[in-house]
């Protein structure tokens, strides 16, 4: 059985095919269109396709780099059927997505790399942060692992309430301060804390300020370092939190943040509400970073581990 073969199952399946439903409606239609009343691939069905990907959000270069692959298989089969075409690019639109390194993949039931496994997440307020860990705890702790959280965004008091009622709801521990203290000092108390509990997973939640990005690097700097006093290898993830629905606007964060500090992951959030879920496609291609998670709704379970196969199938996929 792959890696995957037990995780996706029928339930993720549909979550997935649902959670996509307004990217996949956008996606497929446009390249349905794109290749409509022809048999055979010429100049103008790959013209109209990169228009297609264009609009899907896919980004420019990652659309010149997946047409380009098209049309040196073309030169080779003057004979391509527009359904070998589909075919091929469902290939090549995988072949954008990356994979983790092997040392680094996991999933909620697997064996962790590390323990306890310290994942520090990053991103700017609004996109889903919170509710993302809120949904990791959920998933690692019903795969049967201890969780704790650090609410080392100590900058807004909703930020920390937010985190506590997530940690109540999902019945896991958590590590806080008053608002305004050092994210360094929760950041070294929940390691601690941790440490002496024997948890399996630590996720610590940061700031987001991207007006300041001199400041950013600072904060996110000392945070990884007193977590490296205690866990020389810590943080083992680095998960940078990008809201799917934004289009652009998520390459433009994923371009501060990888400038700012070693981003080792991704998590796309609000996939459900957007058709602008060609992004994913952008943001791998552009930062070879691994998406881990995407998030296709605000409810604890609809947080699902990145499959790009299936991914990539459900996106052409026609109906649920
Ligand atoms: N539809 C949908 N909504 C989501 C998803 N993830 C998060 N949300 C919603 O997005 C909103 C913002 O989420 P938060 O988790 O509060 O965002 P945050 O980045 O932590 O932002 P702050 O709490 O303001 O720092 C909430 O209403 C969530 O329910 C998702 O995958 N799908």
């Amino acid at each position: 059985m792959s890696f995957f073969g037990k995780l996706f199952g029928k339930k993720e399946k549909e979550s997935l095919d649902q959670g996509l439903q307004k990217t996949k409606e956008g996606f497929l239609s446009k390249i349905t269109k794109a290749i409509a009343g022809k048999s055979t691939v010429d100049e103008e069905v790959l013209d109209n396709l990169e228009d297609a990907l264009v609009s899907a959000d896919v980004g420019i270069d990652t659309t010149v780099k997946i047409i380009e692959r098209i049309e040196e298989r073309v030169a080779k089969d003057k004979y391509l059927t527009t359904n070998e075409l589909n075919k091929l690019l469902q290939q090549e639109i995988e072949a954008v997505l990356v994979d983790a390194p092997e040392n680094n993949s996991y999933n909620f039931g697997s064996e962790l790399p590390a323990k306890p496994f310290v994942i520090l997440v990053v991103g700017v307020n609004g996109v889903g942060k919170t509710t993302t860990i809120g949904k990791l705890a959920y998933n690692f702790k019903k795969a049967g692992k201890s969780v704790l959280l650090g609410a080392a965004d100590t900058f807004r008091a909703a930020a920390v309430d937010q985190l506590t009622i997530w940690s109540e709801r999902v019945g896991v521990p958590i590590v806080k301060q008053a608002m305004g203290s050092d994210p360094a000092s929760v950041a070294f108390d929940t390691v601690q804390s941790g440490l002496a509990k024997g948890v399996d997973v630590i996720i610590i939640d940061t700031a987001g300020r991207l007006h300041n990005k001199a400041h950013l690097m600072d904060e996110l700097g000392k945070i990884r370092r007193v977590v490296q006093k205690q866990i020389p290898e810590a943080p083992h993830e680095v998960m940078l939190v990008l809201d799917g629905s934004t289009g652009q606007n998520a390459l433009e964060q994923a371009k501060h943040f990888t400038a700012t500090t070693d981003v080792s992951a991704l998590t796309i959030t609000k996939l459900d509400g957007t058709a602008k879920g060609g992004v994913v496609l952008a943001i791998a291609n552009q930062f070879k970073i691994p998406v881990k998670f995407i998030g296709v709704g605000e409810k604890m379970e609809d947080l699902l581990v990145f499959d790009k196969h299936e991914f990539v199938d459900s996106l052409f996929k026609l109906g649920n």
